[in-house]
């Protein structure tokens, strides 16, 4: 899950620029851009206005001035959270509102060859029936965060299964046919003080740039807003306490902010400011440990049966943050990437681990009735600090992991130690995913008898990633995604084929399984996405893999393991 500012700066990535690039690209990068066209258009015709939106007729349409206020009433939520209201073949795109809301929209953006115009929420005159409650956030309609706190979250779970519905319709390029029917969205244990990590930002004053440039000392003639970004902008607002971090990730940002304002004649320029949860577990009955626990300041206690987890808010990029799922200790560095959401993490484990005893449980193969092995090997691309890895070790024999960034390995490699994983079956390699398959050795991990778990950031695989894939042949994939769109592109090219038809030189390719979302935002309109692909004929021996696109020194020192 990627975090930075995506998450509360969501709506500065509708641009023009990239919309005319979006025109020209063949393959889909999954952006909030082309999301909500698909949905855009599928409104339309819906609504039965299929044939009027030509690009001609769009560009004849008289649209209202930007800015003004029109009134509309909202029919769908999209893919990216906002609602989706039409008047006269315009779709208004409304952030903040539910299907049923007659709303006041202030409009600032038409795309008119592609019928939508993007608006600011300004007030609400008949509310949906969908709606529930009052949103408990102070920031709601202003913030760019947490959309949904409107509505009910058994609705947002609903709808977020919709999301990976209409990302396989619209996004894997395959017929309904081989796309099953998509589960129900895991749930959060917890929907709000879930987030484990928080980055509120500020910016320069008005000149720092050119202050800096002559040298000069940057001064701030008042203390700048603390926060996320304001929806709609690339402006930050204040922000002094969300509702989604963790209560020790909330003290953390208060005695943050209150740091930055002290010491703000320090800063020379905006920063990005950590907040990230750290447990360490005490022993219930060490009642002196949890006395000094108890005194020390912005430290939050969690009794869970025979120990206690002293919680603090870490917020040195440089230090060490410590995460436990279930039994399972893992350390990571803090400013990388780690889950954000450690309630749900529990229950993605178990249903992965499900999901793959049933895959290693299948006998024989379907279409010519020959035993299958059973699946005693996992590797898992883009490891990060070998949380798959390490929480699903019991099940394998013998595991390798791959990821780009060095630091996050050396903690995987301390990981697979601490949680005793052995040491001679247990391999992390720090390499671009691509230099992959060119450091396994197929006689320790037969394809028959392995799953390679996907886990990328938010652009997906690329395409030769998927193509080495397809040449070594797993037995199972299991892809986990936080960007569900690229995640179908990527799924859509193992089971219907690369780009170009050629599979790698094998015309057998796989079968998805399964696919559901996971709830690991709640009150935003983020869903990670699991899918589980099973190799569909009889293994054959896999055609030579290119040579691998890597430098030579992401390699070096890196054996066939
Ligand atoms: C979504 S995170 C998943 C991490 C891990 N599976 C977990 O759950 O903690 C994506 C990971 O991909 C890594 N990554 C990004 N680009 C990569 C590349 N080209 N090759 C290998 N790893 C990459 C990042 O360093 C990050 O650890």
């Amino acid at each position: 899950m990627a975090q930075k500012r995506s998450l509360h700066g969501g709506a500065n990535s509708f641009k023009g620029k990239r919309n005319k690039r979006l025109k020209a690209s063949t393959t889909s990068e999954g952006s909030n851009e082309e999301v909500i066209l698909h949905d855009v258009r599928s409104l339309l015709e819906e609504l039965k206005l299929k044939d009027a939106p030509t690009e001609q007729d769009a560009l004849g349409k008289v649209l209202p001035p930007t800015p003004s206020e029109l009134e509309v009433t909202i029919s769908r939520i999209s893919s990216t959270g906002d609602g989706l209201g039409e008047k006269n073949g315009q779709v208004y795109v409304v952030p903040f509102t539910a299907p049923g809301d007659v709303v006041t929209a202030r409009v600032y953006k038409h795309f008119q060859a592609e019928s939508y115009s993007l608006t600011d929420f300004v007030k609400l005159v008949t509310p949906s029936q969908f709606r529930e409650g009052e949103p408990p956030c102070q920031y709601f309609t202003q913030c760019s965060g947490c959309q949904f706190q409107h509505l009910p979250y058994a609705y947002q779970l609903a709808h977020k299964k919709s999301v990976v519905e209409r990302a396989y319709k619209n996004f894997s390029n395959l017929p309904a046919s081989v796309v099953p029917a998509v589960g129900d969205t895991i749930p959060s244990p917890l929907q709000y003080g879930y987030r484990t990590k928080l980055t509120p930002h500020f910016d320069g004053p008005p000149r720092w740039k050119q202050d800096r440039r002559h040298g000069a000392k940057v001064t701030w003639p008042e203390v700048p807003p603390i926060g996320f970004m304001k929806k709609g902008t690339r402006k930050t607002i204040d922000i002094e306490d969300c509702l989604i971090g963790t209560e020790v990730v909330r003290l953390g940002m208060k005695r943050e902010r209150g740091r930055v304002k002290e010491e703000l004649n320090n800063y020379q320029k905006g920063a990005t400011l950590l907040l990230r949860e750290s447990i360490e577990r005490v022993p219930a009955d060490s009642p002196d440990a949890l006395e000094i626990a108890r005194k020390q300041a912005d430290t939050v206690l969690e009794e869970r049966g025979n120990h206690v987890h002293v919680k603090t808010c870490i917020t040195n990029n440089r230090a060490t943050s410590t995460e436990y799922v279930d039994d399972f200790r893992l350390d990571n560095p803090a400013g990388a990437f780690f889950q954000n959401n450690s309630s749900i993490l529990p229950s993605v484990t178990r249903i992965m681990r499900e999901e793959l005893l049933q895959a290693q449980t299948i006998t024989t193969n379907e279409s010519n009735s020959e035993p299958v092995p059973k699946i005693k090997n996992m590797i898992d691309a883009y490891c990060g600090s070998g949380f798959f890895t390490i929480t699903l070790s019991g099940m394998f024999q013998r595991s390798i992991g791959i990821d780009v960034s060095s630091e996050s390995i050396e903690f995987a490699r301390k990981n697979a130690e601490r949680n005793n994983l052995p040491r001679d079956s247990t391999h992390f390699i720090a390499a671009d995913a691509n230099a992959l398959f060119a450091s396994v050795d197929t006689a320790k991990f037969p394809p028959a008898e392995t799953v390679v778990i996907i886990d990328p950031p938010r652009k997906g695989c690329d395409e030769n990633f998927v193509r080495q894939l397809l040449q070594y042949g797993p037995q199972s994939i299991c892809y986990v995604s936080c960007n569900v769109h690229t995640q179908a592109r990527d799924v859509g090219w193992m089971v219907g084929g690369l780009p170009g038809g050629d599979a790698g030189g094998s015309s057998s390719l796989y079968e998805l399984e399964s696919v559901r979302g996971a709830d690991f935002f709640p009150q935003t309109y983020h869903v990670e996405a699991i899918a589980m692909l099973r190799r569909k004929t009889t293994m054959t021996a896999p055609a030579p893999a290119p040579p691998a696109v890597v430098s030579a020194e992401a390699l070096s020192g890196e054996q066939a393991v």
